[in-house]
């Protein structure tokens, strides 16, 4: 369980980016900050695992206030993954993943070992371990940096807009791949996405966010969905403007769901 109890970042420029946020992140499920451009999500993610500082409140997991921990070691218990996956060009695949592993003190050869495995878990052909990472495609890298965040078995899996530089077809399949990947492991990911149907295909919990890190909703995608919290997030999720809004159509004996074009998309089961 991660725990945010009343906090707040100023940057020293006097940027209020998250203020008094109070958040309770379950384990093992995938919770996804969502919200517009600018709204604190970066922030949020990075004050986990401390790559940014909370000027006030506490942020705890498990019960331990992670300001009390050093902050290389926390690092090390939580996995990161960002856009452009962040990897190392001059380091080959395999190193790229094994790196933190070693830094934590793992023998070079079963961190390698290790990182091979790994490559199988994301679903990338061993072959590609002893290439660059420029060698390979958008979403082979993308799927490398979630190697990279889970080399050194975290509970925890910060994922920054991963799949946000991948061509639609590719980010279907990663998202697919880290339903898989979450509930296969059990981890606890947080997840951050300015795109609502990534947020609630992905989310067992959804945060939706207005500036200042504000929480305008938080619920399972099905609570938003039934009854959004007001103005902002209807907006958001789309329903003022009849999106998602399907209906059923009696056809003879059977009820078709219709979307809002009444194009069919299913038939009810009896
Ligand atoms: N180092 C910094 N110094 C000053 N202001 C900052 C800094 N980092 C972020 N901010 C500001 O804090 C606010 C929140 O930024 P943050 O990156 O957390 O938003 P975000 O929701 O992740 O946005 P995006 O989706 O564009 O990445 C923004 O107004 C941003 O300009």
């Amino acid at each position: 369980m991660i725990e945010f109890r009343s906090v707040t970042k100023q940057f020293p420029d006097g940027t209020v980016a998250v203020d008094a946020f109070d958040l309770a992140i379950p384990p093992r499920k995938t919770t996804v900050l969502v919200g517009s451009s600018g709204c604190g999500k970066t922030t949020l993610l990075r004050m986990i695992n401390r790559m940014i500082d909370p000027s006030s409140g506490h942020i705890l997991i498990d019960g331990e206030d992670t300001g009390s921990l050093e902050p290389v070691k926390l690092r090390r218990r939580i996995g990161y993954v960002m856009q452009n996956s962040g990897l190392m060009p001059h380091r080959k695949v395999i190193d790229n993943v094994a790196t933190v592993p070693i830094l934590g003190g793992v023998p070079k050869k079963q961190a390698r070992d290790d990182a091979m495995k790994l490559l199988d878990t994301v679903g990338l052909d061993r072959s590609l371990a002893l290439k660059y990472p420029r060698q390979l495609s958008g979403g082979q890298q993308q799927r490398v940096g979630v190697a990279r965040g889970l080399a050194a078995d975290p509970n925890i899996l910060l994922m920054d807009e991963p799949f946000g530089a991948v061509d639609p077809i590719v980010r279907a399949e990663l998202q697919q791949e880290t339903i898989r990947l979450q509930e296969g492991l059990g981890k606890t990911v947080v997840f951050v996405t300015h795109d609502i149907d990534e947020a609630f295909l992905l989310g067992h919990q959804v945060v939706i966010l207005q500036k200042g890190g504000h929480i305008a909703q938080v619920g399972t995608p099905a609570e938003i969905l039934a009854h959004p919290a007001n103005d902002f997030v209807a907006s958001f999720v789309g329903a003022d403007r009849g999106k998602r809004a399907l209906r059923i159509q009696r056809v003879g004996d059977r009820d078709v769901v219709v979307d809002e074009n009444g194009t069919p998309t299913g038939v009810l089961q009896p």
